[in-house]
């Protein structure tokens, strides 16, 4: 086993949308092609890109994560059945990187242990998702993954009417759960803001036929405790089906409160990258297992070796793997959630392309989406991504 080159380069995921706390339009996203020589001089290439919400990160790549895995020894990336381990190769990587203060690395390293178990899928002829459920999970692999539509964004001179129309087309592409961006309208009164975001919540849910419980709401992170408060007790009484990042995401403490106030479920987690992080908001969030969601993002946080170890965590605290709909809409963690049995995925049916959507020729249908059968995690089969990849050479 040895790593043959890696490159990387840097692609636009710029677009005019925004969320209550940032706006998108200078996004990009890291991408690398790592090719690896496995048993019998074979070789593959493996992809990887950074989700949505962190920008590339080019100089963390070139100056320790690429150069510490281009001098990866044999024995280090290579496990014991003379596999390629990205378990291995992860901690090539991680070498001399000490621990706590994770800011973005966990960003740069997932980008390369995308790219890693997408080369080892390639190397076994496997689709990922198969790899892992006969590595991870005694060869259970769900049939297809519970998809929602996010969207909902704020765009320049975007009205209710857009909005309904939007989650209209939604419901069109086979999706029964849509999710919409709330709490964006900075510096108005709290009182005001609310009123125009029941009004906005409202009609959607009129679409929805009057059912809530097929309505996510995301406030990125934009409240204190009041505001949060003050939304729960307007919300509490929709039945939707989740309250996401209603708060600061590292401000466990004032998620424990909240939970005591707001009986119906909170989502949150996609700004927590490392297992650590994810640990403490279970141990000090107060979040309760039997109904709320935990959006960890594999790809932003140092990878699926990273996100196996806060499995395990989940584990010993009393939490299903059901409970995990990650963030991110990409391909990498349709994977995990159907060979791992997640509860879900995520799913940008018109944000974030190319990096978003799923493999070209599988439709969704009742909220569901099956996974392709080719080696990796399937960029192969969707085209405007793999145009993307083929960019690096
Ligand atoms: O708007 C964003 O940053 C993405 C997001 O929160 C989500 O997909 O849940
Ligand atoms: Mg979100």
């Amino acid at each position: 086993m040895r790593i043959v080159s890696v490159k990387q380069g840097t692609a636009p995921i710029a677009s005019a949308i925004a969320n209550a706390y940032i706006d998108f339009s200078k996004m990009t996203a890291s991408i690398v092609a790592v090719t690896v020589e496995g048993e019998g001089g074979k070789q593959a290439t493996g992809y990887g890109f950074n989700s949505n919400g962190r920008y590339a990160q080019p100089g963390l790549l070139a100056e320790r994560f690429i150069p510490r895995l281009v001098e990866a020894t044999e024995a280090q990336i290579t496990r014991p059945d003379g596999k390629l381990s990205p378990a291995g190769a992860w901690n090539a990587v991680m070498k001399n990187e000490k621990p706590g203060g994770h800011g973005e690395r966990s960003v740069a390293v997932g980008v390369l242990d995308m790219a890693l178990w997408d080369a080892a899928a390639k190397l076994d002829g496997v689709p990922l998702w198969k790899l892992l459920a006969d590595r991870f999970n005694n060869g259970a692999a769900d049939p297809a993954a519970w998809v929602y539509a996010a969207g909902g964004y704020y765009y320049p001179g975007k009205g209710v009417d857009q909005l309904v129309e939007e989650m209209k087309r939604y419901l069109g592409m086979g999706y029964s759960t849509v999710k919409m961006k709330i709490g964006g309208a900075p510096g108005t009164p709290l009182k005001e803001a609310l009123a125009e975001d029941m009004a906005r919540i409202e009609a959607v849910v009129k679409l929805l036929g009057g059912d809530g419980s097929k309505l996510a709401v995301d406030v990125n992170g934009r409240f204190g405790l009041h505001a949060a408060l003050t939304y729960a007790a307007a919300l509490a009484p929709m039945g939707l089906r989740w309250y996401e990042e209603p708060l600061d995401p590292l401000d466990y403490s004032t998620h424990a409160t909240l939970a005591e106030h707001y009986a119906p479920p909170i989502a949150t987690g996609e700004n927590l990258f490392s297992m650590q992080d994810a640990r403490n908001l279970i141990r000090h969030g107060g979040l309760r297992p039997d109904r709320d969601i935990l959006q960890f993002d594999p790809a932003l946080s140092y990878g699926l070796v990273e996100y196996l170890r806060t499995l395990d965590m989940l584990a010993l605290h009393g939490w299903s793997r059901r409970r995990c709909v990650p963030h991110g809409g990409h391909q990498f963690a349709l994977n995990i959630a159907v060979g791992l049995g997640l509860g879900g995925n995520e799913s940008y049916p018109e944000v974030f392309h190319p990096f978003g959507g799923f493999a070209d020729d599988v439709p969704v249908r009742d909220s569901k989406v099956a996974m392709p059968t080719i080696p990796g995690i399937g960029f192969e089969a969707k085209n405007e991504l793999f145009a993307v990849f083929k960019t690096l050479g």
